[in-house]
């Protein structure tokens, strides 16, 4: 069977990366976070005096930062031009910029391009959260899921993280959140967008236990499908009975 790909996108705040990451680590998956190569080429701009607003700029200097993601859900990895990036990414600063830099559609090129090779390099399967993944990036994804909150709800979750880094206020947080998924929204360039057959999960009045556990279910069902049709597929050129007991499980997926 070939290799599961699951596309887990949404707004900030929905808990893309926590449920991502559980869910990778319990099925044995590879699990890559987007949103923090966006991070690390908004970062490389910042450090090496691009002005993130001018949109020519950054398309001129968008191949120039090598971003590399360790795919370990257990430790994932992210560095740039050879240099641990995980902490830098995560400012205030990266965080302001990032909506401007990741419009642009060279830089979208770039990247997607790279997530594109991550992910066909991932022999054992992957889970990919982001934006666009289940759009743009993976638009064959084996399981797309968006996963959606109210503002009030990411916007607690999100200050719960910031407490005693950055702000803590909470209307602050707030704002800064919905600005952010306008710009990600209103974009030309790949915006934030459910893909039509994907499965939304409102993660408003879950757990993240509960989100994941629904997650996981979800890819089983998609697995399970998949060797449905791969056996069916090799019942078709002659492979016999256990090609028809996987055939029985391809109606059970439900999106
Ligand atoms: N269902 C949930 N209920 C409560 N807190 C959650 C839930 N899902 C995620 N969180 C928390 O919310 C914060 C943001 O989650 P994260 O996974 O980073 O979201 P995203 O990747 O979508 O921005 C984290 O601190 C995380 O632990
Ligand atoms: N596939 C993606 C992933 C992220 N982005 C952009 C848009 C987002 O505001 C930033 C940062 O993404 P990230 O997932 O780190 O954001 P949060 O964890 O939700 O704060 O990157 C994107 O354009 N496409």
């Amino acid at each position: 069977m070939s290799a599961v790909i699951v596309a887990i996108d949404g707004p900030s705040g929905t808990g893309k990366s926590s449920t991502s990451k559980a869910v990778a680590a319990a099925l044995g998956l590879s699990y890559l976070d987007t949103g923090a190569q966006y991070r690390a080429v908004t970062w490389w701009m910042l450090t090496n005096g691009v002005p993130v607003d001018d949109s020519a700029a950054v398309a001129a200097a968008a191949e120039r930062p090598v971003i590399v993601s360790g795919t370990d859900p257990a430790a994932p990895t992210i560095s740039v031009d050879g240099t641990d990036a995980s902490g830098p990414i995560r400012t205030k600063e990266v965080t302001s910029a990032v909506s401007a830099v990741s419009a642009v559609p060279e830089v979208r090129a770039v990247i997607t391009a790279l997530q594109r090779s991550i992910a066909a390099e991932a022999v054992g399967g992957i889970v990919v959260e982001g934006r666009d993944i289940g759009t743009t990036v993976l638009p064959d994804a084996d399981l797309k899921i968006f996963l959606t909150a109210s503002p009030e709800a990411r916007a607690s979750r999100r200050s719960g993280e910031l407490k005693g880094k950055e702000a803590t206020d909470l209307s602050a947080t707030r704002e800064a959140l919905i600005k952010r998924d306008a710009a990600d929204s209103g974009r030309k360039a790949s915006p934030l967008k459910m893909a039509d057959d994907a499965v939304e999960v409102d993660t408003t009045p879950l757990t993240l236990e509960q989100v994941v556990e629904c997650v996981v279910t979800l890819v089983e069902k998609a697995v399970s499908a998949k060797q449905g049709r791969d056996g069916e597929n090799g019942r078709s050129s002659g492979s016999g009975r256990a090609a028809e007991g996987a055939d029985e499980k391809a109606g059970q997926i439900s999106k």
